[in-house]
């Protein structure tokens, strides 16, 4: 019915080709008023910003009452509303005000119950100052409305179809019906902003009046406010605009030029924002989220389901939170617009409504309205996904290979931002093979019983800080933004750390934050090098304070691999803090008897996980080592005794686990004797370079050394037990002559080797890890006694060495669980504010937050710590 208004389809040119009337996107976008031609042939109507017109008796003579910018919008308007008047009003509630004027007292309204917050706020004012009566009713239920139909008193029926935010669905054409068989003089009033006329035109299903707020699509850039009213009734157009011009509410020139030409491109609008939320709704559903679509009855009055969608999280304040971690989406009251926009109907829109209404007419409270703008869409997802992971709604599984939903009571784990981590990784003792497997031979290795901690915790103050209390208790912070973020070459977040350093950053670090770190401090320099360089790479997009701390039960820099358990903890902890590894929402237990996470917790992290955590391990020991054969950190990680084998070098490489290792007794000396693995490395470098023939040779030696060991572990049981342990003890000694050889071992540890092979002890021993001091690695066999025993460790003690007994094959990387229900109530957390004894200085240490773990992980013993970690509650590992 666009009959008086249509643009005029011109005389057909042939009978036999007769034109077609105008679809009605091209009456969208052509808004020109044949009886309005404009004097100069303008193709964009003018804004005649006049408050008057001269002359007596012409159509226009003060803009409150008429002027022929908006005559031109109003026209248009009507004309794709299939309406015959259309009037232009401030806004869309000032278009509400001017229909209620209709009323008077004593008369009665019928309304929906799911109406937005303006309606009700000047529904309840009518009420209570105009004597009017309202009934709010579920007017998706036509028969809820009957019984309060009035044949006489029933003077209006105000319906919203569909209903924002919960897009519940009125049968226009039925209510209507239903009205004017039983209250025939009633007016039905619809609220047709969220379909716009584009989508939706009720007065061709029995509405007389319609009204939007044009602020939204029918303008579309959210850039003016105005409400549009149509009907095409002259006895209401006459009541309307009498009302108009008495009130003195009608739309700015330059206001009706905006939204002239806003309502263009209302047709390619919605196309793309009614396509794109079709996605957005599916991709929200398949994650398993309550999504809230149009349809069913709508489908029959409308031309789409519009482009604002719901859905639920279950939870108010992960709600809260997405609905402030996304970016492209704007944080908005209304829709409509070009832009996306995303809110909490209960907090924002729909705040005027107290919350027993909205519980009694089933708001949640945590539901989030998405407006889809005409963005691509895949920005649009991809922000939102961001948005979701960041609160902790949802969370990669490396077993799906995808991301899932968190159930939502435990979401808040996930806040991988504001929480503490808590991760350890253990050292190693290299039994064959250290050096060489930096040129591609095969080494054998196995985890120690001691380890290295480190804890990430939350500072909120912008700064970054680090304590390394085993490095003479070095403390350092930095002002994040002045951290060197130019010299980084940025990595996507699910991207791979390239082979080679980022020097350019290494350099901007030096010379940065560390420049102030003197030679005597340099291992407190490589260490905090280390961190700031992940740091940097892997925080690049959030940038969040916290303090990372770091202890070890291992002697730093004996060849133990303390570095590589530090930098598997550094690299662990900000991994999850940036959640670049997740540790995915526990399923729940099959049965109170079989709950997950046995084994002792082994196996709990997944193995993506792990093997992220190793790749950045082995970046941080590159900073710290130069070249490392990544055997270090492998063993940091994973755990067990393992053969590894350097890629590279044109034969199999990788590791491969080992076992026999486990039932093997070693003594671990310490020569106390600081060395740096970064130069012997390079010096064994060096060397080879020099005497490659003579180099060669003694690799090939370990090489075999390295594979007999590896048979002779696997074969134990065939060959029995004697036979291994006189075997291992050959071969020590054979690997530590070649190490000998190239000039990697020290004085002390051939005195160590002396004390221990001599009478009655008769042990074999080699150095172990870069050598040139460190540790010495010496075998016991089985029947050594606990006499001789104590004899050796008097003997190793009076000459000023540090004796340790040793377990090999244990865990490999660990993190504190995350979840509530795995943490031990009666650990020894500090509750509230705490400041730490030793470190009363806020400012020397950074804020300290309630219940934090810092203070006890910084002020405990070092006998202490790995009890006082244990007890916290369940450790996850490899
Ligand atoms: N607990 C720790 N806190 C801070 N930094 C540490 C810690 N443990 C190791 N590091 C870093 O690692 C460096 C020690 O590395 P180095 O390679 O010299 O010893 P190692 O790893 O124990 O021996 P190897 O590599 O021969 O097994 C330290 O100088 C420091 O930079
Ligand atoms: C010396 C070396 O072989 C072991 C250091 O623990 C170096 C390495 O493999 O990275």
């Amino acid at each position: 019915m666009v009959a008086q208004h249509d643009l005029p389809t011109p005389d057909p040119e042939t009978p036999l080709r007769p034109r077609q009337p105008y679809r009605l996107s091209t009456l969208c976008v052509n808004v020109e008023n044949p009886s309005m031609k404009d004097q100069y042939g303008s193709s964009s109507v003018p804004i005649y910003q006049s408050a008057t017109f001269k002359g007596i008796g012409n159509e226009f003579d003060y803009s409150r009452s008429g002027n022929p910018t908006r005559s031109h919008l109003e026209h248009h308007i009507a004309k794709i509303s299939s309406a015959s008047r259309a009037f232009a009003v401030s806004s869309g509630m000032a278009a509400l005000d001017v229909i209620l004027r209709l009323l008077k007292p004593g008369d009665e309204i019928i309304a929906g119950d799911d109406l937005y917050g303006g309606t009700n706020r000047l529904l309840t004012f009518i009420r209570t100052h105009v004597g009017v009566t309202v009934h709010h009713v579920d007017t998706t239920n036509p028969d809820a409305v009957i019984p309060f139909i009035h044949p006489t008193k029933t003077a209006m029926v105000l319906l919203e179809s569909p209903t924002n935010p919960l897009l519940k669905i009125a049968d226009l054409a039925l209510i209507s019906k239903e009205i004017k068989e039983r209250a025939p003089a009633a007016v039905v009033v619809v609220d047709n902003t969220m379909m716009s006329p584009y989508l939706q035109r009720p007065l061709e299903h029995g509405a007389d009046i319609v009204y939007d707020s044009a602020t939204k699509y029918l303008s579309g850039h959210h850039d003016l406010m105005a409400g549009m009213i149509t009907c095409n009734r002259d006895d209401i157009a006459k009541q309307i605009a009498f009302t108009i011009n008495s009130v003195g509410n009608a739309l700015t020139p330059i206001d009706c030029f905006l939204l002239l030409r806003g309502v263009k491109t209302i047709a390619v609008r919605l196309d793309r924002q009614q396509t794109t939320s079709q996605v957005v709704a599916t991709y929200l559903h398949s994650l398993g989220f309550k999504t809230i679509l149009v349809r069913d009855i709508h489908q029959r009055i409308s031309d789409g389901n519009g482009a604002v969608l719901s859905f639920e999280t279950g939870d108010k304040e992960l709600s809260e939170k997405i609905v402030g971690g996304t970016r492209l989406w704007g944080i908005s009251v209304s829709f409509g617009c070009v832009n996306s926009l995303i809110s909490m109907p209960c907090v924002m829109s729909h705040a005027s409504i107290d919350p027993a209404t909205r519980a009694a007419r089933g708001l949640p409270e945590d539901l989030i309205r998405l407006c889809v703008g005409i963005e691509d869409s895949s920005d649009l997802l991809d922000d939102l996904e961001h948005a979701l992971i960041d609160a902790g709604a949802i969370a990669l599984s490396a077993q799906q290979n995808k991301y899932v939903r968190v159930p939502p009571g435990h979401a808040a784990l996930n806040k991988a931002l504001e929480q503490e981590w808590f991760v350890s990784a253990p050292g190693k003792v290299i039994l064959f093979g250290e050096h060489a497997v930096v040129h591609g031979v095969t080494a054998i290795a196995a985890a120690v019983d001691l380890r290295c901690y480190g804890l990430i915790t939350p500072r909120n103050d912008g700064m970054l800080s680090v304590r390394f209390n085993d490095i003479d208790n070095f403390y350092a912070e930095w002002d994040i933004m002045a951290l060197p973020w130019a010299a980084s070459t940025v990595l996507g977040q699910s991207e791979r750390h390239p082979d080679d350093l980022d020097q350019q950053l290494i350099e901007a670090i030096n010379a940065g934050p560390l420049r102030e770190l003197g030679p005597e401090k340099s291992q407190a320099r490589n260490a905090a090098l280390a961190f700031l360089y992940m740091y940097i790479k892997l925080a690049s997009a959030k940038r969040p304070s916290v303090h990372f701390g770091a202890r070890s039960t291992l002697p730093v820099g004996a060849g133990l691999g303390s570095s590589a358990s530090f930098s598997t903890c550094a690299a662990t902890a900000l991994l999850l803090l940036n959640q670049r590894i997740v540790i995915p929402p526990i399923p729940a237990p099959v049965s109170a008897d079989h709950p997950h996470l046995s084994h002792h917790g082994r196996h709990a992290i997944e193995r993506h996980s792990v093997e992220e955590a190793n790749r950045w391990a082995f970046v941080a020991e590159k900073i710290l080592h130069g070249n490392p054969s990544g055997v270090d950190n492998s063993v940091a990680v994973f755990g067990g005794a393992l053969t590894y084998t350097r890629p590279g070098f044109g034969k199999p490489s990788g590791m491969d686990s080992i076992h026999g290792f486990g039932s093997l007794r070693f003594l671990l000396t310490n020569s106390k004797i600081p060395r740096d693995t970064k130069k012997l490395v390079a010096g064994v470098g060096l060397m080879k370079q020099e005497q490659p023939e003579v180099v060669g040779a003694i690799l090939q030696d370990i090489e075999n050394i390295s594979t007999q060991a590896k048979r002779s572990l696997a074969d134990s049981s065939e060959f029995g037990r004697d036979n291994l342990l006189r075997d291992l003890s050959a071969m020590i000694n054979e690997n530590h002559k070649h190490l000998v050889s190239l000039g990697v071992s020290h004085p002390s540890l051939e005195l160590i080797r002396e004390k221990t092979a001599a009478s009655p002890f008769n042990l074999s021993t080699k150095l172990t890890g870069a050598g040139g001091g460190g540790c010495a690695v010496t075998l016991i066999p089985d029947d050594f006694s606990d006499a001789l025993m104590a004899d050796l460790l008097a003997e190793l003690s009076a000459n000023n060495f540090d004796p340790y007994l040793t377990s090999v094959g244990g865990s490999g990387l660990g993190i504190l669980s995350p979840y509530p229900e795995h943490r031990n109530p009666s650990a020894n957390v500090p509750q509230g504010q705490v400041t730490p004894p030793e470190t009363p200085d806020e400012a020397a240490n950074g804020p300290q937050l309630g219940n934090s773990l810092r203070t006890s992980f910084e002020v405990n013993s070092l006998s202490e710590l790995s009890g006082w970690a244990h007890d916290l509650g369940k450790w996850l590992y490899v």
